[in-house]
C-alpha cells in the first residue's frame, strides 16, 4: 500500500509516521480455536473472519499496526487463506499497517515467489510487511529486499526469536561473532544508511524477542545501527513487561515495535473491552 497523495510512501516511513500517531503498540490477531472457542466464535472460517472484524474495529485508531499470524489460518485450509485475504484488505482499508507473521525463508525463485505473494500489492494477501527467516543465510533473502524495494513493503528479519529453543542457533558464533549479531548488521546495512539520513525507520528491520533483549546486550549486540524498525514479540502473555522492554532495549527502544496478542484477545468478544484493553496497552509502551 501506498500512503495518501502527499504522505509517506515506503514502508519504513509508513511505519514511522503511524508511530508517531499511535505509539509502539502492534496488536496481534491470533485467532488460536482456544480464543476462537472463549470467544464463542465457530471453528471455521466465519469464526475467524468475526474474530478479525472484531480486532479491527478494536485497533483501528487506536493502534497503529496489526500483525496476523498467518498459522493460525492456514490451519483452516483453503477457506482460512481467504478469510485472512479478507481480513488484511479490512485492516489496510482502516488505516492499519499489516505486517504478516508467515516467517517465509527459502532460496532464488521460491524466495521470490513468496515475496511476490505477501509484498505484491495486486496479490491477494498484499501486506505491509513480511515476516522472514535468514536462517538459510542472509544472501537467500535478497528477491524478497528486491520485492520490498519495489513494492514500498517491509521485511522485518528475524534475529533473537522469543523462545529460548532459537538460541542454541542465533547465538552459536563464528569466530567470536554470533548469529544474531551477523543477522543485525546485515539489516543494519541493507539500505547504506539512508533511513538514519532521512531521519526515519528503515524499511528492512528485525525481529528481537521483548523476553530475549537482554540477551542482545549482554552479547554486546549494537541493535541502535541503521535505524531499523525492531518488531518485538513476548509482551504480557510471554512474561516482558514495559519496564523490562525499555530496560533490556535501552537507546533501541525508540525503534521498537511491540507485539502483544493474548494479553490483549483476552479481553474480547466484547469489542468495546477489546478497545479498552488496546488502549491500556499503548498507554503502557508510551
Ligand atoms: O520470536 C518470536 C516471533 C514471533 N512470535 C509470534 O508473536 C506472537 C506472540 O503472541 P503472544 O500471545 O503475545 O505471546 C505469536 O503470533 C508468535 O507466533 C513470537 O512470539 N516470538
Amino acid at each position: 500500500m501506498t500512503a495518501a497523495a502527499g504522505g509517506p510512501v515506503g514502508f519504513g516511513a509508513r511505519l514511522t509516521a503511524a508511530m508517531e500517531q499511535h505509539g509502539r503498540l502492534c496488536v496481534g490477531l491470533d485467532p488460536h480455536p482456544g480464543m476462537l472457542a472463549s470467544w464463542g466464535l465457530s471453528d471455521d472460517a466465519a469464526g475467524l473472519r468475526e474474530f478479525g472484524h472484531r480486532v479491527i474495529g478494536a485497533a483501528a485508531g487506536r493502534a497503529g499496526v496489526i500483525k496476523p499470524q498467518v498459522a493460525f489460518f492456514e490451519h483452516y485450509g483453503v477457506s482460512g487463506m481467504q478469510a485472512l485475504a479478507e481480513i488484511q484488505q479490512e485492516a489496510r482499508e482502516a488505516g492499519l499497517l499489516v505486517v504478516a507473521d508467515a516467517k517465509r525463508g527459502d532460496i532464488g525463485s521460491t524466495m521470490a515467489a513468496y515475496a511476490e505473494a505477501w509484498l505484491n500489492p495486486e496479490s491477494e494477501f498484499a501486506a505491509d510487511a513480511l515476516t522472514v527467516t535468514p536462517f538459510l543465510g542472509f544472501g537467500s533473502l535478497s528477491p524478497a529486499v528486491e520485492a520490498a524495494q519495489r513494492y514500498e513493503a517491509g521485511l522485518f528479519v528475524l534475529a533473537l526469536t522469543s523462545n529460548p529453543e532459537g538460541h542454541e542457533v542465533q547465538l552459536a558464533q563464528r569466530e567470536r561473532v554470533t548469529v544474531t549479531e551477523q543477522i543485525v548488521r546485515a539489516v543494519a546495512q541493507a539500505d547504506g544508511g539512508t533511513a538514519e539520513r532521512q531521519g526515519r525507520l528503515a524499511d528492512i528491520g528485525l525481529v528481537v524477542g521483548a523476553t530475549t533483549a537482554g540477551l542482545a546486550a549482554e552479547h554486546g549486540i549494537d541493535l541502535t545501527a541503521g535505524s531499523v524498525p525492531i518488531l518485538a514479540p513476548g509482551y504480557g502473555a510471554q512474561g516482558a513487561t514495559a519496564q523490562s522492554l525499555r530496560d533490556d532495549f535501552g537507546s533501541a527502544y525508540s525503534q521498537v515495535l511491540v507485539n502483544a496478542s493474548r494479553s490483549i484477545l483476552a479481553a474480547g468478544p466484547d469489542e468495546a473491552a477489546l478497545a479498552g484493553a488496546v488502549e491500556k496497552t499503548a498507554a503502557e509502551l508510551v
